[in-house]
């Protein structure tokens, strides 16, 4: 267990350069097992959940070669699927949330997959059954082992249909679709997730040989193809840094230019934040965010007080809020945050009231927090990262507070954050990373 020790109030400057998006890369890394050709993909962030899913796919036996610092190239030709029935899948499958996304491909391919429970984060109950209703309406049949706690799925004769998801689930949505491109036939999925993810996922299914319309909206169109050949692949900067480092600068009052952002696949995120009152700079595909001394919240055009809350995309992500949150404390005025998909995300408030913030907890869905426009500084505390973003949101603080913070169990952040602190030192803040 590693810990970060940081010594706030300093003011940080320069330039940072986004990591490739965890969680495309989660899918995109699954859908190499699709293809029995080289597929070469860049952008891959070093980063925990994504290394253990590279591991995974090179257990279950793709060649996996490492071309450079953020280049691999996967090579699935033939798989032993004989390793889904080991202790070592098991304990490796169910430590990361993004395991689950090996399920649609090994159905479309080999008409068989199990996997243990996932991890991931524990923000709340986190249901899989978009994507088994899914698989089932595909013609899969699934079972779950309460004894040795395992999903499997039987599907050798996947057939294409219409489904009507119970819920745009953004990892649901990908498994479907990866199980879909090979099936027989047509689907068509109606309240598909669209996030950028899931975009680009589309995007490098068609250049290996899919059929796929509709991306971009909730109607999703797949024409069943043979086989699937090779492609290379970049990922998209990840939104939720891009996200994470302007509220790291309107905390810390510093001047920070974000260098290839990808502003175009950013959807609200700027607005939202412009909403708590903070200047953005976009020139070209860099954000530049000014040192702001003060930043007021809007209030709605009636007056009443602004609420920010998530939405399946194209609204606002659920995983910027707690970083909204954490930045709204130093602003002026007041914010309603509303994290409506997820039911224990927002617990995290404890540490920062008592680091000083002006938070109340309405309920698990809702804190309110009432801006102390700079009146008096947090102070910095120890503490624990509950979930990676509440971690992020943690550090944020502990950056703008006064005096010494410890936040423990940093694994959390690392499992989506490349080198954070690394990358902050660069940018002149006090940090350093104490080794357990
Ligand atoms: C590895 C990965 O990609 N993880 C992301 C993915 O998780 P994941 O794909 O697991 O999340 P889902 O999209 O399935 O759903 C997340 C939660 O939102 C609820 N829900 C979802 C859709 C909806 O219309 N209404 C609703 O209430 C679900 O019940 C669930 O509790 O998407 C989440 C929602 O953007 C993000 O927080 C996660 O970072
Ligand atoms: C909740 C998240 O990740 P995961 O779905 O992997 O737990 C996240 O990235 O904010």
């Amino acid at each position: 267990m590693s810990s970060l020790k940081i010594q706030g109030g300093v003011k940080l400057q320069g330039e940072i350069i986004p990591q490739g998006a965890k969680n495309e890369a989660l899918q995109i890394i699954a859908a190499v097992l699709l293809s029995p050709e080289p597929i070469t993909i860049n952008k891959i962030p070093n980063i925990r959940d994504v290394n253990k899913l590279i591991e995974l796919v090179g257990d279950l036996g793709a060649k996996v070669e490492k071309l450079g610092e953020e280049s691999y190239r996967f090579t699935a030709k033939d798989l032993d699927v004989a390793f889904l029935e080991t202790d070592e899948f098991k304990t490796k499958a169910a430590s990361l949330r993004g395991s689950i996304m090996i399920l649609g491909p090994l159905l479309a391919r080999y008409g068989y997959a199990k996997i243990p429970r996932p991890g991931g984060d524990k923000i709340g109950r986190r249901r899989l059954d978009t994507h088994f209703i899914g698989f089932e309406k595909l013609g899969a049949k699934f079972n779950y082992s309460k004894k040795d706690a395992f999903y499997k799925i039987d599907a050798s004769n996947l057939q294409g249909c219409y489904m009507h998801l119970d819920e745009a689930s953004v990892t649901g949505t990908a498994n479907i679709l990866m199980a879909s491109v090979l099936a027989k036939g047509t689907t068509t999925i109606y309240n598909a997730a669209c996030e950028p993810y899931i975009q680009q996922l589309c995007k490098m299914l068609n250049r290996m040989g899919a059929k796929i319309s509709g991306i971009g909206s909730n109607l999703l169109q797949i024409e069943g193809v043979e086989k699937l050949g090779g492609t290379e692949h970049t990922m998209l900067p990840d939104m939720i840094e891009v996200g994470s480092f302007i509220g790291m600068a309107a905390m810390t009052q510093s001047a920070i230019t974000i260098k290839g952002a990808g502003v175009e696949h950013l959807g609200l995120i700027p607005d939202i934040f412009r909403r708590l009152g903070i200047q953005l700079e976009i020139k070209g595909d860099d954000i530049h965010v000014p040192a702001q001394e003060r930043y007021e919240i809007d209030t709605f055009i009636d007056g009443s007080i602004l609420t920010i809350a998530d939405a399946p995309w194209p609204g606002f992500t659920p995983d910027l809020l707690s970083i909204v949150l954490v930045t709204a404390i130093q602003a002026k005025g007041t914010v309603l945050v509303h994290q409506k998909m997820f039911e224990s995300r927002l617990f995290f408030v404890d540490k920062l009231i008592d680091m000083g913030a002006q938070i109340i907890l309405c309920d698990p869905h809702r804190a309110t927090v009432i801006g102390m426009d700079r009146k008096q500084p947090l102070k910095g505390i120890k503490m624990s990262s509950p979930d990676i973003r509440a971690g992020v949101s943690l550090l944020i603080a502990a950056l703008s507070a006064e005096g010494e913070s410890i936040i423990s169990n940093v694994e959390q952040i690392d499992r989506g954050y490349q080198n954070i602190d690394a990358r902050l030192k660069a940018l002149g803040a006090q940090i350093e990373r104490i080794e357990q």
